[in-house]
C-alpha cells in the first residue's frame, strides 16, 4: 500500500459522532428500493499535471476537462503511460493538480483541508488493481477498517460490514485471510471495504487488469449493480476497450496526457476519429481476413474483377442498411467480416467489405454510415 493511500485509513475523526458518519444510503435500515441521491458529480477543468524531480519534468496531464454526471458510469481509457491514474487519484486528492481545479459536487477539492479533506475521502471510495488488502486481517477487519479509524463504534462497525459483504455476495468466508482467497473474492473484499463508508464515487483503478476474463465479466457485472441498486458514481480508469463497453456510458480517452475523444460509448466506439482509440479499439475487431491481407495492393488492378476493401463505421439510432451500402457500389458487396453491438439503445459497430468500386470517391452518407475508409485493393 502506498503512503498516500495507507493515509487514507490513518485520518482518524475526533469522535464518531462526527458530521457524515451516520449511516446513509444502502447503509440505512431497509434502503435498498434504489437509488435516490442527487449527488456524485466531478468537474476536471483544465486540467495540467507535472511531476518534478532530479531526473527532470514528466508532463503527465494537459487541458483535460471532463464532466462525470452524478450516478453514471464513466471510463477513462489510454494506453500506458497516458495519464490515467494521474487524472483518477485527482479526486481524492492522493495528487494535486499543477494548474485547473477538480470540483466534486461543486467544491473545489484543493481548498479542503483537516476534517473536510476526511469527509471529502469518506464520500469518495477506491478499489485497487492488486485489491491493497492487509495480509495478517480477515475478511471482516479489512473491510472494517475505514470504519475502525473513523472511530465508528463496534455493534454499528459490525452491523455495515455485514451489509457491505451482503452486498458484494460474499456471505462466507468473512473470517478468512486475504491469502486463502481467488483474485475475484480478493476483488470482492476490496470492493466491499470501499462501500463500506457508503460514498457518493467510486474510483476503480484498473479494478480488473488482474483477473481472468471469467471473473472480470463478474466483478464488471458487479459494480453495474452496485451502480445501479445505489446510485453512485463509478469513475473507472482501464486499458482494455472491452472494460468500457462492458459497463461505461461515456468514455474519454486519454493519450499522451491529452484528451483525444470523449463522448458516449456507443459514438466513440461507433465512429472513432484518432489514431489512439482505433489503435484502443483494435481487440475488439477482427482484422482482415489472412488471405485478403496478403493480396491487397494500394491501388486498383486495373481489370473488372478489381475490388475495394472498405472499412465502414457505424454510430447511431439504425441498424446498418446493407442494401442501401451495397448500392453505393457498382457490383455485388461481399461482406468480409462484422463487429455490431447495441450500447444505450443505440447501434455501433464496424463492418468490412470487398465490392468494386465507382469511379467517383465514395460520397459521404451520414445517415448510412459514420466514416467509410477504403483499406486497399483486392
Ligand atoms: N510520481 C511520479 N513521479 C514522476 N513521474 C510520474 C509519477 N507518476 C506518474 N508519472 C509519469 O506520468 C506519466 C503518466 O503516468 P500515469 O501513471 O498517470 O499513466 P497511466 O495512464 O495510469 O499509466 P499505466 O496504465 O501504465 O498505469 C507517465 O509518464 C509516468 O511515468
Amino acid at each position: 500500500m502506498s503512503d498516500a493511500v495507507a493515509g487514507l485509513y490513518r485520518e482518524r475523526l475526533p469522535s464518531d459522532t462526527a458530521p457524515g458518519l451516520a449511516p446513509v444510503g444502502w447503509a440505512r435500515a431497509g434502503a435498498a428500493n434504489g437509488p435516490t441521491r442527487r449527488s456524485g458529480t466531478v468537474r476536471f477543468e483544465g486540467i495540467g499535471k507535472t511531476y518534478r524531480s532530479k531526473a527532470g519534468e514528466v508532463r503527465a496531464l494537459e487541458a483535460v476537462d471532463a464532466e462525470v454526471e452524478a450516478g453514471s458510469i464513466f471510463g477513462i481509457i489510454g494506453r500506458s503511460g497516458a495519464g490515467k491514474s494521474s487524472l483518477i487519484r485527482l479526486v481524492n486528492r492522493l495528487e494535486t493538480p499543477t494548474v485547473g481545479r477538480v470540483l466534486v459536487d461543486g467544491q473545489d477539492v484543493a481548498a479542503l483541508d483537516g476534517e473536510a479533506l476526511i469527509g471529502l475521502r469518506r464520500r469518495v471510495g477506491m478499489v485497487f488493481q492488486h485489491f491493497n488488502l492487509l495480509q495478517a486481517k480477515t475478511v471482516r477487519e479489512n473491510v472494517a477498517l475505514p470504519l475502525l479509524v473513523a472511530g465508528v463504534a463496534r455493534a454499528e462497525r459490525e452491523r455495515r460490514v455485514d451489509a457491505a459483504l451482503a452486498l458484494v455476495g460474499l456471505d462466507e468466508k468473512h473470517d478468512s485471510y486475504p491469502a486463502r482467497l481467488s483474485g475475484g473474492q480478493k476483488q470482492r473484499v476490496g470492493i466491499a471495504r470501499a462501500l463500506v463508508n457508503d460514498p457518493e464515487i467510486l474510483l476503480c483503478d484498473e479494478a480488473t487488469s488482474a483477473l481472468d476474463p471469467e471473473t472480470t465479466l463478474s466483478i464488471l457485472g458487479l459494480l453495474r449493480d452496485i451502480n445501479r441498486r445505489l446510485g453512485l458514481t463509478i469513475l473507472l480508469i482501464t486499458h482494455e476497450m472491452s472494460v468500457i463497453r462492458e459497463i461505461c456510458t461515456k468514455v474519454l480517452v486519454l493519450d499522451r496526457g491529452r484528451t483525444v475523444e470523449t463522448g458516449p460509448v456507443w459514438q466513440v466506439f461507433g465512429n472513432p476519429r484518432h489514431e489512439a482509440t482505433r489503435a484502443l479499439l483494435k481487440p475488439l475487431t477482427r482484422g482482415l481476413p489472412e488471405d485478403i491481407a496478403e493480396r491487397l495492393g494500394s491501388r486498383p488492378a486495373g481489370n473488372s474483377a478489381s475490388e475495394a476493401v472498405v472499412e465502414f463505421f457505424f454510430a447511431g439510432e439504425r441498424e446498418p442498411d446493407i442494401a442501401a451500402l451495397a448500392a453505393l457500389f457498382d457490383g455485388p458487396m461481399r461482406v468480409l467480416s462484422a463487429s455490431l453491438d447495441r450500447i444505450d439503445g443505440r447501434t455501433q459497430g464496424r463492418l468490412l467489405v470487398a465490392a468494386p468500386l465507382p469511379a467517383a470517391v465514395l460520397p459521404e452518407r451520414p445517415e448510412l454510415f459514420s466514416q467509410a475508409k477504403v483499406l486497399g485493393y483486392v
